[in-house]
């Protein structure tokens, strides 16, 4: 390890983030009755632009309104080039009440943006006198918030979760496709005559983990647009649970159970993780920092990788 420690992300399981519109009320209960960890109500792009004064006294009341259970709660705001994010913002501080717990910033391009974000909420905090500070998270969706992801990462002590936001991002830098997350038709090498589909997300995703490990954020995978697709939903979220992230948006309450199953580590991962940490106790025992286990090397760095698997499981059983 370096001399500067790697901190630790906000321990609170954040598996599923379920989304719906803020101009859909009628949605909102069976949000809350979701198996989700995390609910986004939206006041952004799923929201028309005739609409985002009504949807936002709508979503103010209904954070009161609802029990939300142990869920954390969370509202997009619009991005900071529109003329609706000081009153989302200012609305949300003042009117809410303490049940909200984050505010989600879209479109997020350089540290500034939170900068300006966190001086408006400490403001209206203050003014309010609201006890409960809120916390952010961020969406990752253009060339520029890609280009400067670590500066973001480290933008604003509020900051608990980042997201990379598949479709604004494909647009942002010019992508040719529609498709929100996923297999890309056009995205493959040719070996012998053979196509082998590679990952156009796997670089932004990894750029995100790498960031949000150096300080301490949670690095999230967001939306997967054909939530016909349950087997496409499923191989993207495995290949971010590989990558470290630790969960993924649903766009569609089809998509909850998904993202709890591949996010939440399976009972095998976590009994074989223990056995390491067993194999590992052992071999301290006799002087060794390094061990065989089931034919594979285990060393001090395996304690690490297997604590990793042991806390995400402890963490989601609380
Ligand atoms: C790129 C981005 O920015 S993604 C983030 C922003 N986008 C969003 O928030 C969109 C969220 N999703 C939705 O709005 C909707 O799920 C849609 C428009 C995709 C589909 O809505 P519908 O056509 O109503 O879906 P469908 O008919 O399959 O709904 C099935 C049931 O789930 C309910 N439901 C639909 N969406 C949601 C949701 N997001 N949360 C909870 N329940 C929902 C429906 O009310 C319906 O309930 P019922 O069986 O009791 O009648
Ligand atoms: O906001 C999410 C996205 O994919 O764009
Ligand atoms: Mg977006």
């Amino acid at each position: 390890m370096s001399f500067r420690l790697q901190p630790a992300p906000p321990a609170r399981p954040n598996r599923c983030q379920l989304f719906g519109p803020g101009s859909r009320p009628a949605i909102f209960q069976k949000m809350a009755a979701s198996a989700a960890d995390v609910v986004n109500l939206d006041l952004e792009d799923s929201v028309s632009a005739g609409d985002k004064d009504a949807a936002r006294a709508t979503v103010v009341e209904a954070i009161g309104g609802i029990d939300w259970g142990r869920k954390t709660l969370s509202v997009r705001i619009n991005g900071l080039d529109t003329p609706w994010w000081h009153r989302d913002v200012v609305d949300l501080v003042e009117k809410a009440g303490d049940r909200l717990d984050l505010i989600m910033i879209p479109k997020v391009g350089c540290a500034a943006d939170l900068y300006a974000v966190d001086a408006l909420v400490t403001a209206a905090e203050k003014a309010a006198g609201r006890e409960r500070r809120l916390g952010f998270e961020v969406i990752i969706e253009s060339a520029a918030g890609i280009a400067h992801v670590e500066e973001i990462a480290k933008g604003s002590p509020r900051l608990q979760a980042m997201s990379l936001g598949a479709a604004d991002f494909a647009a942002s830098m010019g992508m040719q496709t529609t498709g929100i997350g996923g297999t890309q038709e056009q995205y493959y090498m040719l070996h012998e005559g053979t196509r082998h589909y590679s990952d156009p997300w796997h670089w932004a995703q990894a750029a995100i983990v790498a960031a949000c490990r150096t300080h301490g954020v949670l690095p999230v995978d967001g939306p997967f647009g054909d939530f016909s697709d349950d087997e496409g939903f499923r191989a993207q979220a495995r290949r971010s649970a590989t990558l470290g992230m630790v969960g993924k948006w649903a766009i569609h309450p089809r998509q909850v159970a998904l993202a709890n199953e591949v996010f939440t580590p399976s009972d095998a991962a976590v009994a074989e993780a223990r056995e390491i940490l067993a194999a590992m106790e052992e071999a301290k025992a006799r002087g060794e920092g390094a061990t065989v286990y089931k034919g594979r090397l285990v060393d001090i760095a395996s304690i690490k990788q297997a604590e990793v698997i042991v806390r995400q499981a402890e963490m989601i059983a609380q």
